[in-house]
């Protein structure tokens, strides 16, 4: 069992992977970083025969198959809203500090709160919009005005909140932040 849990929450091109990346660099072996998205795209390239490693970077591929994805993946939430959440846990190791990339909707949040109790901490990424356009975000219909990007966008109860908009909060600040939630560990 993990001692604490960081749920990283974000739109697309808000520094995600970006930012989960460096503390993974810092926390070393004392951390783990799960991704939901990883059964689906790993299904999705099995599926129609793609490139696994192009979808799991933040090239263009991805974004080819990203509306497809969301659909397959809503059609099998609505049966089991935990599906993927359990999958990506499954082969999680004993690491005490367990980062999850790519929370997107509150059935997420809910689900690992109701499997790890108060060892969750909800972090919400924001990037302005001008920022994502320079990452390379252009508004989808179908992607960007439906759950797997909205969703958490009334949600409130975060434990942080950062903003990696160009010119604002300097990466050693974001993470110290991040540190302050699992400082004693
Ligand atoms: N603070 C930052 N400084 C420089 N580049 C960044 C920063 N945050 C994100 N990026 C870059 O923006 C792009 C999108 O970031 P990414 O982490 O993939 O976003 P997300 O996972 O939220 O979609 C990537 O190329 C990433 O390297
Ligand atoms: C089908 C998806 O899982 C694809 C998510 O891919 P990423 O998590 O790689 O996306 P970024 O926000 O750009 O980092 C979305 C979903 O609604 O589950």
């Amino acid at each position: 069992m993990p001692q604490v849990i960081l749920l990283f929450s974000g739109k697309r091109k808000s520094g995600k992977d970006f930012l989960t990346t460096h503390l993974q660099n810092l926390l070393a072996d004392k951390c783990e970083v799960l991704k939901i998205s990883h059964p689906i795209k790993s299904h999705w390239a099995k599926e129609k025969n793609l490139n696994l490693n192009e979808l799991l970077g933040d090239s263009e591929y991805k974004e080819q198959y990203r509306l497809d994805m969301i659909n397959w993946s809503e059609e099998m939430r609505a049966q089991d809203y935990g599906y993927f959440c359990r999958i990506a846990c499954q082969d999680a190791t004993d690491k005490p500090i367990w980062i999850v990339s790519d929370i997107r909707r509150k059935t997420d949040i809910k689900w690992f709160k109701e499997n790890y109790g108060n060892k969750t901490r909800n972090i919400r990424i924001m990037a302005d919009e001008e920022t994502r356009k320079k990452r390379g975000f252009i508004f989808k219909s179908g992607v960007d005005d439906v759950a797997s990007e909205c969703d958490l966008d009334d949600f409130v109860d975060w434990d942080l909140l950062i903003d990696n908009s160009e010119g604002k909060q300097k990466l050693e600040e974001q993470l110290s932040s991040i540190f302050g939630l699992v400082s004693g560990l």
